[in-house]
C-alpha cells in the first residue's frame, strides 16, 4: 500500500507535520490523516503500480487486436475495388480470414491477461485494507462497525476489479483505438469524418452530464452494503438473545432495509450507466445514418466511390467498440471512484505503528513491576472521565485483586496497561519504564490477557491454545491443559485438541471457555499475567483448582486480578479497592475489611454472595 491513510498515526515518533516526537507523545486516537484525500484515480494507479508490466501488456494485446480489426475495411474496399475490376479476390478474403481469426485470439489473450492483472489488483488491495484493519487502534474499533468495515474489504474492493479492466486499461486501449479509427476515418474521407465528429462531441457533453449521478448512486449503494453487514454481524453476533427475545422480525426487517437501499441505489447506478451507454450507442447510429445519407449523396455527386462509402461505414461500425470502451470507463470509474473512497476513509481510522512481532520472553524472564502514576484517562472527549488521577505499585510477583463497584474503572485500568488505549496525563510505568516508550509488540509480549468474556476463537481447540504461543512445545501445551484441567475435556472430545469449537466458541461451556482463555494466556508464560473475571464461570472445584495454579504462577510472575469472589480477593497479597474513577485504598484483606467501609461492605454483600460453598470465605 501507498503511504495513503498512513500518515501520521502510522508513524511511531513523527508528528503531523512529520516531525520527530518521542513515543509518549503520540496522538490518542485522532484520525490518522486529516490532509486532503488523494484523487481516486492516483490511489487506483497506486493498486495497479505493482502490476504495470502486465497491464501494458493486456493494453498492448487490446491495441493490436484493434489494429487488426482496423485493417478490415481497407481490406473490405480493395476486396469490392478487385470486384469491380474482375480481379481474383482470394488474396483479400484469406488476408480477411486471417485478421478475424487474429483478431479473436488476440483478443482472448488480452482479455485473460488484463482479467487476471484486475484480480491482483483486487487481491493488492484486499490485502493492503485488510493488515490495515488488523493493525486498528481499539477506540477506532469502537468508533466502527465490524460489518461494515468487512463489506469495504469484501465488496468495496470487489469494484476495483472492473475499475481497472475497464477504466485503466480500457480509457488507453479504447482512447487510442477511438483516434486511431478516427485518424484512418479521415483518411478515408475528411467531411465524413467531420460530420461523425459532431455526432460523438454531442454524445460526450450528454454523457459527461450524467456520469456524476453515477457516483453518488454507487457510493450510496455501497454504504448500504456496510449497513447490511453491520446488521448482519450484530444479529449473528448474538443470535440466541435475539431468538430469545423474538426479535428476528424487527431485526430481519432492518437487514432487508438496507439490502433494499442498496438494491435501489444500484439500479439507480444501473439506470444512469445504460444511460449513458445507450447515448453512445445512440450516437454511432445516429452517425450511420448521417454518413449513409451525407456520404450517399457524396457518391451519388461523384465526390467519392462506393468503396469509399462502404470502408467509412465499416470504420462506423468499428468506431462503436472503443467508444463504448470509452464511456464504460468513464462510468465504471465514478464506480470505482465510489468504493476507492469507502477504502480510504477506512484507512483513515487511526492505527497502531506497524512492527515486526516480539519473540515471548520465554520461561527465565524476571517478573514485571507495575506502577500507576496519576493516571487520567476518558474514552472520548464526549464521554466523562472514567480515571481521575488512578495511582498504585504492584512490586514484581504476587497477585494484586481489583476491586470495586461495577463500573469504577477496573477493566480500564488493564486497557491501559496493554496500551489499547493511551491515558490524557499521568504514566503507566512497566518495569520502571512509560508503556508509552515501550514498542507494543515487546510491551504485549511481556503480558498474558484474558479478558472479561474470556473469548473463544472460531477454529480448532489448538489453534485457540497457540494463538498467543505459536511455537508452544507439545510438552508446554500439555502441562497447561493439566493446571487448567483441560485434560477430561480433550479426552472426551472425539477430535481432541483438533475439535473445531464454533463461532466464538459456542460449543464449550461458558467455564471452558474460561479454561481454554486462561491456558492461552499461560502459555505465553508472562511477565505480567492479567485475569480480569477470568473465574467467574467456573464450578467450586475447577475454581478452587484454577486458583492453586494461578497462586503457583503468581510465585514466579507478577499477577492482577478483577475479581468478585471473596475466594480471590483474600488470597491476593494485596488488594486494590477503587471506586468512581480512583483507587480509595490498598492493603491485605483483613486491613481493608477493618479500615475501608466500601471494602467492608463489598465483603459483606458482593464478595460473600458471589462466594462459592467451598470457597475460603
Ligand atoms: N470502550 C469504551 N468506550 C466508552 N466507554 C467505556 C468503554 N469501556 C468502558 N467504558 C466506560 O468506562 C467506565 C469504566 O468501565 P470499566 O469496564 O473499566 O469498569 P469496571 O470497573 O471493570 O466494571 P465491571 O466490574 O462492571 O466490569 C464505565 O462507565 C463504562 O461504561
Amino acid at each position: 500500500m501507498t503511504s495513503r491513510g498512513q500518515s501520521v498515526a502510522d508513524r511511531p515518533g513523527s508528528g503531523p507535520d512529520g516531525a520527530e516526537r518521542p513515543a509518549h507523545e503520540e496522538p490518542r486516537a485522532e484520525p490518522a490523516g486529516e490532509a486532503e484525500a488523494p484523487p481516486a484515480w492516483r490511489v487506483l494507479l497506486g493498486y495497479a503500480r505493482p502490476y504495470r508490466a502486465a497491464l501494458v501488456a493486456g493494453g498492448l494485446l487490446s491495441l493490436v487486436t484493434g489494429a487488426t480489426g482496423l485493417a478490415l475495411p481497407l481490406v473490405a474496399r480493395q476486396l469490392i475495388e478487385n470486384l469491380s475490376r474482375d480481379e481474383s479476390i482470394t488474396g483479400a478474403l484469406l488476408l480477411m480470414s486471417g485478421l478475424v481469426l487474429a483478431n479473436a485470439a488476440l483478443g482472448a489473450l488480452g482479455g485473460y491477461v488484463l482479467q487476471r492483472t484486475a484480480e491482483s489488483v483486487v487481491l493488492g488491495a484486499r490485502r493492503a485494507l485488510s493488515s490495515f484493519l488488523l493493525r486498528l487502534r481499539i477506540s477506532s474499533v469502537d468508533r466502527s462497525e465490524p460489518g461494515d468495515l468487512m463489506a469495504r474489504i469484501t465488496s468495496d474492493t470487489t469494484l476495483l476489479r472492473s475499475v481497472t479492466t475497464d477504466s485503466l486499461v480500457g480509457l488507453g486501449t479504447g482512447g487510442l483505438t477511438l483516434v486511431a479509427t478516427l485518424v484512418m476515418m479521415g483518411v478515408v474521407d475528411l467531411p465524413l469524418l467531420g460530420v461523425t465528429l459532431g455526432v460523438v462531441v454531442l454524445a460526450g457533453v450528454v454523457i459527461g452530464v450524467i456520469v456524476p449521478h453515477i457516483n453518488r448512486a454507487t457510493k450510496r449503494a455501497q454504504e448500504s452494503v456496510g449497513l447490511m453487514g453491520a446488521s448482519l454481524e450484530r444479529v449473528l453476533g448474538a443470535l440466541r438473545t435475539v431468538k430469545a427475545s423474538g426479535a428476528e422480525h424487527r431485526e430481519e426487517t432492518a437487514v432487508h432495509a438496507a439490502a433494499e437501499a442498496s438494491w435501489r441505489e444500484s439500479v439507480r447506478a444501473a439506470k444512469w450507466s445504460a444511460l449513458a451507454g445507450n447515448t453512445a450507442g445512440l450516437a454511432m447510429q445516429l452517425a450511420f445514418i448521417t454518413v449513409l445519407g451525407f456520404g450517399g449523396a457524396r457518391v451519388a455527386t461523384g465526390s467519392i466511390d462506393v468503396g469509399t462509402l462502404v470502408a467509412f461505414l465499416l470504420y462506423v461500425f468499428y468506431l462503436m467498440a472503443p467508444l463504448q470502451q470509452v464511456v464504460a470507463a468513464v462510468t465504471r470509474y465514478q464506480a470505482g471512484a465510489a468504493a476507492i473512497a469507502r477504502i480510504q476513509e477506512a484507512e483513515r481510522l487511526p492505527v497502531e505503528p506497524a512492527h515486526a512481532p516480539a519473540a515471548l520472553p520465554g520461561p527465565d524472564a524476571a517478573p514485571a513491576s507495575l506502577e500507576f502514576d496519576d493516571v487520567r484517562f476518558r474514552y472520548a472527549e464526549d464521554l466523562p472521565p472514567v480515571h481521575h488521577g488512578v495511582g498504585f505499585t504492584v512490586p514484581p510477583r504476587g497477585m494484586t485483586a481489583f476491586v470495586g463497584p461495577s463500573g469504577a474503572g477496573k477493566t480500564t485500568v488493564f486497557s491501559l496497561v496493554e496500551r489499547f488505549y493511551e491515558p490524557d496525563s499521568g504514566r503507566i510505568l512497566l518495569d520502571g519504564k512509560d508503556v508509552r516508550d515501550w514498542e507494543i509488540p515487546q510491551l504485549r509480549a511481556a503480558i498474558g490477557y484474558v479478558e472479561q468474556d474470556s473469548p473463544v476463537l472460531s477454529g480448532s481447540l489448538r489453534e485457540n491454545l497457540l494463538l498467543g504461543a505459536p511455537d508452544a512445545g507439545e510438552d508446554a501445551l500439555a502441562e497447561v491443559l493439566r493446571t487448567t484441567r483441560l485434560e477430561d475435556l480433550i479426552g472426551r472430545l472425539p477430535e481432541g485438541l483438533d475439535t473445531l469449537v464454533g463461532h466464538r466458541g459456542t460449543k464449550l461451556s461458558g467455564g471452558e471457555r474460561q479454561r481454554v482463555a486462561i491456558a492461552r494466556a499461560l502459555l505465553r508464560r508472562p511477565r505480567l499475567l492479567l485475569l480480569d473475571e477470568a473465574t467467574s464461570q467456573l464450578d467450586a472445584v475447577n475454581e478452587s483448582a484454577l486458583r492453586d495454579t494461578v497462586a503457583e504462577v503468581a510465585s514466579r510472575t507478577t499477577v492482577l486480578v478483577v475479581a468478585h469472589r471473596l475466594s480471590t480477593v483474600t488470597a491476593a497479597d494485596r488488594i486494590v479497592v477503587m471506586d468512581a474513577g480512583r483507587v480509595r485504598a490498598v492493603g491485605s484483606h483483613s486491613d481493608l475489611v477493618a479500615a475501608d467501609p466500601l471494602y467492608a461492605e463489598l465483603a459483606a454483600t458482593q464478595f460473600l454472595a458471589a462466594a462459592d460453598p467451598s470457597g475460603a470465605a
